[in-house]
This record gives structure tokens, sequence and C-alpha cells, in this order.
């Protein structure tokens, strides 16, 4: 029951509805409650002798007058409970992606994207079920159970009344037995169920990988076994529930037994009518819903609650990365100091960031290599606050980054990540993705600066054709060209091409680059790459081994240097000749 006062706020926010509701529920418990007193008093006036047409008729007209009023009272009732609830779960909803948009990466590290999937859609389901069927469910059957009880004991026979009530307490533990066994089996299939599901996403993204491996039949295999789990799971939840509604039914049969019994025996002693035992008997067989009721409230509440926590769980967590008090909205630009003594990961021991230094003038362009895993990426996540926890300072034009808005921040960085992400929308929507008003021209513009205009162009439907979820019908380095046309179409005071430049043949690379310096002249761009073409036109080159920088200076510098930049550019030198590219 906590759940309820957990949620007051909300149906204090929704009174006027929930008044409504309840009131007309009541009032349809009420009016059915009337009808078996009508149908005994009819009954017993045929049972006298005493029963005109023209009563017939009233009685007729007055039971479907009161069939026709319940008819617009639930009308009301479930607009006004149901369609509040709804209202519930967008409240919730909107709170719960607002939250999503304005956690850091730490959040995203400890929550699956599943999870979160399953959170914003089963257990909002789940409260929302509290605030509309929950409701409903504790309104009507307290409603329908009390007005019955009074009905039975004071309308027709209190004595009568207390022997067939005698059995519902164990109905009622029946009841509670059943549904919790149902209800431990029930999200165990549930799990199963979801398990289920995240394989069969697994497989179908997957598919490729599993073909080329040949591992089709395994995978059918494997999908099979968790097919007969859910079966075997889903049977145990159709076990109880084959118990549940016999129970009930055997227990109201034997209520039934003891009304018509000692029902009878009144009647023929007559202490009570034919139409009063009739309508007793209707009022038992109403008594069960009450009954079941119990248990449904209780799933209800259980299931609501659980999931209600882990709501508020995730809405308590905060982001790391907080906003400044007065934070500097005038968009970014100078001269870019890093300094950075030390970083570590949160969550890690190892420092993966040491000593990592470099100012880079407005207009400069950095190139930074090095081995995989060798802290590249890493630079730029701090570039973009991924991470707040690190020794050092990150300052633009002197100040500090942390005393500008997150808006203004990365609204001020154009970034092109290594796995680009292409939204399930138009290639020109994509492009102007920063900047949806931005003309035909202008997203062309950028497109042809990143030399994948010819490409779109070449596309069934041009600048209209779809990209899938991942861009599916786009080749590596289309993806990775029109990532690049979206970040520079806002012209961003800083461009991080984070290894963007792989899947792209030497020459295009080159046309890129000269286009982003031509196009770039006064603005700042970092790039990262293994290639060493891609960065040997930059101003500064950083060389970061183990999260360290072990060489730094221009090309030529670097070649003087002797060291792993000279190694790497003749080895590529070599490799490129070798494929018949020679130097570019
Ligand atoms: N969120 C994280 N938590 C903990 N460790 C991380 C996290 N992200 C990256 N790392 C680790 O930090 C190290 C550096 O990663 P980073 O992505 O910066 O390397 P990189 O030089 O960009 O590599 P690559 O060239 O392969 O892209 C790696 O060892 C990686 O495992």
């Amino acid at each position: 029951m906590d759940i309820f006062s957990r949620l007051s706020w909300f149906f204090k926010q929704e009174k006027r509805a929930y008044i409504l509701g309840a009131s007309m529920l009541i009032l349809v418990g009420l009016l059915a409650g009337i009808v078996p007193m009508i149908i005994a008093r009819v009954i017993d006036e045929m049972t006298n002798g005493t029963l005109t047409y023209s009563a017939l008729l009233f009685w007729v007209a007055v039971v479907a007058g009161i069939s026709l009023l319940q008819y617009a009272m639930r009308y009301v009732w479930r607009t006004n409970i149901f369609g509040t609830s709804a209202k519930l779960e967008k409240i919730l909803r909107q709170r719960l992606f607002n939250h999503f948009t304005k956690m850091d990466s730490v959040f995203y590290q400890k929550y699956r994207t599943g999870d979160l999937m399953a959170h914003a859609t089963n257990d909002l389901g789940s409260i929302r079920m509290v605030a509309g069927g929950g409701i409903l469910t504790m309104v009507d059957s307290l409603t329908q159970g009390i007005i019955t009880l009074f009905m039975m004991f004071w309308a027709v026979d209190w004595q009568l009344s207390l022997m067939v009530i005698i059995p519902l307490p164990v109905l009622a533990i029946a009841i509670r037995f059943i549904g919790k066994k149902m209800h431990f089996h029930f999200r165990r299939a549930q799990e199963a169920f979801s398990s289920l599901n995240d394989k069969v996403q697994e497989s179908v993204t997957g598919i490729k990988v599993i073909k080329t491996f040949g591992e089709e039949e395994l995978d059918t295999i494997d999908f099979n076994k968790m097919t007969a789990n859910v079966v075997k799971k889903n049977q145990s939840v159709y076990f109880y529930d084959a118990l549940f509604r016999p129970a009930i039914q055997t227990i109201m049969g034997i209520c039934t037994v003891i009304g018509l019994f000692y029902g009878g025996f009144l009647v023929l002693e007559g202490q009570i009518t034919v139409g009063l035992l009739v309508a007793f008997l209707n009022y038992i067989t109403r008594m069960s819903w009450p009954m079941v009721a119990i248990g449904r409230l209780l799933n209800i509440i259980e299931r609501g609650s659980a999931s209600y926590d882990r709501i508020m769980d995730i809405l308590k967590e905060e982001s790391n990365i907080l906003e400044a008090e007065n934070p500097v909205t005038t968009p970014i630009d100078g001269d870019i100091q890093f300094e950075i003594d030390s970083f570590t990961y949160p969550q890690t021991s190892e420092v993966m960031l040491k000593n990592v230094k470099f100012t880079l003038p407005q207009g400069n362009t950095l190139g930074v290599v090095g081995k995989t895993g060798s802290g590249k990426t890493s630079i730029f996540k701090l570039l973009m606050r991924d991470y707040d926890q690190y020794q050092g300072r990150i300052s633009f034009n002197g100040v500090d980054m942390k005393v500008y808005s997150l808006d203004t921040l990365l609204g001020s960085i154009g970034y092109v990540p290594q796995d680009n992400f292409l939204f399930s929308t138009t290639v020109r929507d994509n492009i102007r993705f920063g900047n949806p008003s931005a003309s035909q021209e202008i997203v062309e513009e950028v497109a042809r600066l990143t030399s994948v205009h010819e490409d779109i162009i070449g596309f069934p439907e041009g600048y209209d054709t779809m990209v899938g979820e991942r861009g599916v019908a786009l080749s590596g380095g289309q993806k990775q060209r029109i990532s690049m046309a979206r970040a520079i179409i806002n012209s961003p005071s800083l461009l991080i091409l984070d290894d963007s430049l792989s899947a792209v043949d030497a020459k295009t690379e080159e046309a890129i680059l000269e286009g982003i310096k031509t196009n770039r002249q006064d603005k700042t761009t970092i790039i990262s790459a293994h290639r060493i073409s891609s960065v040997m036109h930059a101003d500064e080159i950083i060389v970061l081994d183990n999260g360290e920088i072990i060489e730094r200076g221009t090309h030529y510098e670097l070649l003087e240097q002797n060291g792993w930049y000279k190694q790497m550019y003749e080895k590529q030198q070599l490799e490129a000749l070798l494929e018949g590219g020679g130097e570019q």
C-alpha cells in the first residue's frame, strides 16, 4: 500500500479526475447492488400472484435504465482513471528521458542499454498499472464487497449471510497463495522471455558474423534451448493459473450450496421469501470479484513498488559533470591549453593519461598518433567533459572549460567518433542534424568538402535516401564522410576527427584534409589517426604511448627524432609502395 502514498503527489495533482472516477465506480457499485433486490421483488410478486403487466414493464424499464446509466458511468470512470494513469506514465517517461540526456559516461557504463530500455517500458507500465488498474481494483472491489455484504446482512438475513461467508477467508488465503506462486513464475517467465529477446536481437544484428563463421546451426540450437526454457517457465505459470479460477469457482460453489441449503430452510420456515433467496444467491456470486481483486491488487502493488524503486534509483543517480553556478555561455574560441597531470577512469586504478600537456593556438591543427589503446580518444573525452575527475586544467582562451555551460562547450565542438553513428533518417537530415534549417546548398557544400557529395548523388534518392540505424546501406567510408559533414556543418570552433579517415583511400583523405584546411582557416582542428598521412600536415603532432607523450613536433622534426613516428612513417610508406600507391 506504500506505493499509493509514494504516488500521492500524482493523485493530488490529478485529484479531480480520480474523485470523479472513484465516485462513478461507487455509483455503479450501488446501482449494481440494487438490481438483485428488484429481481427479488418481481419474483415475490410473481409467486404471490400480484404481478401486473404494467408493474413488470416498469421494473424491466428500471433495470434497463440502470444498465444504461451504468454504461455512461463506466465510460466516465474508464476515461478518468485509465486516461489519467497514462499521464503518470508520460510524466515519468519524460523525467526519465530528460535524466538520460543529462547523465554522463559513468552512468552509461553502469547501466546496460537494454536495461534502461526495459525500465523505460516495462517498469513505467507497471507503475501506470498502480495508478490505473490498481486504483480501479481497490475502489471497485471495496465498494462491491461492502455494498454486497451490506445488502446480504441488512436486506436479506444476517444469520444466513454469516453462514455463507465462513468459507470466504479460505478463498482469500488460497488466492493469495496461488497469486504469489503465479507472480513468482510469471517473473521467471518474463526473465526467460527477455533473455530470448536479447538473443534474437544479438543474432539478427550479428547475423553476418554468425554466417561467416558457419555458426548458424549452433546459434539455432542455442535459440531452441532458450525457446524451450521460455515454454517451460510459462507452463509453470499456466499450472497455477489453472488452479486459480477453479479454486474460486469451487469455494463460491460451496458458499452457494450453504446459501441454498440454509436459505431454502429459511424459506420453508417462512423467514425469508423466495425472491430474497434468489437475490441472496445473486449476491453470493457478486462476492467472488472482491476476492479475486485482493490477489490482483496485491500483485499490481508488488510489481508497481518494485518498478517505482528501480525508476527512483535511476532518477537519484547524479551526473558527475556539474554545470558551473553562473556558466559562461559565450561561444568558446581562442587557444586551447590542455594540461593534464594525471587522469584515471572511474572504477579503475591504472592512471590513463600522465603529464599530457599541449597548447593549441586558435586556427592550428594538432595531430595525435600512437599505438591502439595509447590514450588518444581519452584526450578527446576530457576535452568534451565526459569526465571531470582529473588532476590538471583544460582551458579555452585562458578560461577553465568547467566554467562554460555544457551546451556552449559541446555546441562549439564538432566530434567525429571512431564508431560513427547515423540516425534512421535521410542523408540530408543526418548531415544537417546539428542545424536542421540548413539549406540544401550548405548541406551540399559540406558534403563536397568531405568528398561524399558524388557518392550521395549516386544513391537511388540522392540526399533523400534513407539511412538505416547504422547506415547498413552505406560503406564504412561513406558513413565516415557523412559523419564528418555533420560535424563540420556548424563550423565548430574545435573539430575533432577521431580516427575518422581510416576507411577512406589516400587520395580522398588528401582531398578532405585540404578541404578542411581551406574551409577552417581560423578554426582549430585535432586529428587522431593510425595513418601518418592523416596528421603529417598538422602544426604539431604528439605521439602517445601508454598515456604519455613520448615524441612531439612537426612532421619533419619528428622524422629527425628518429623514433616511433619515423618508424611508423617509413613502414606505412613502404606498405603504400607495395600496394602500388607510391608516395602520396
Ligand atoms: N570508460 C573507460 N573505462 C575504463 N577504461 C577505459 C575506458 N575507456 C577507455 N579505457 C581504456 O583506456 C585506454 C585508452 O583508450 P583510448 O580509447 O583512449 O585509446 P586510443 O589511443 O584512442 O585507442 P584506439 O587507437 O584503439 O582508438 C584503453 O586501455 C582502454 O581500455
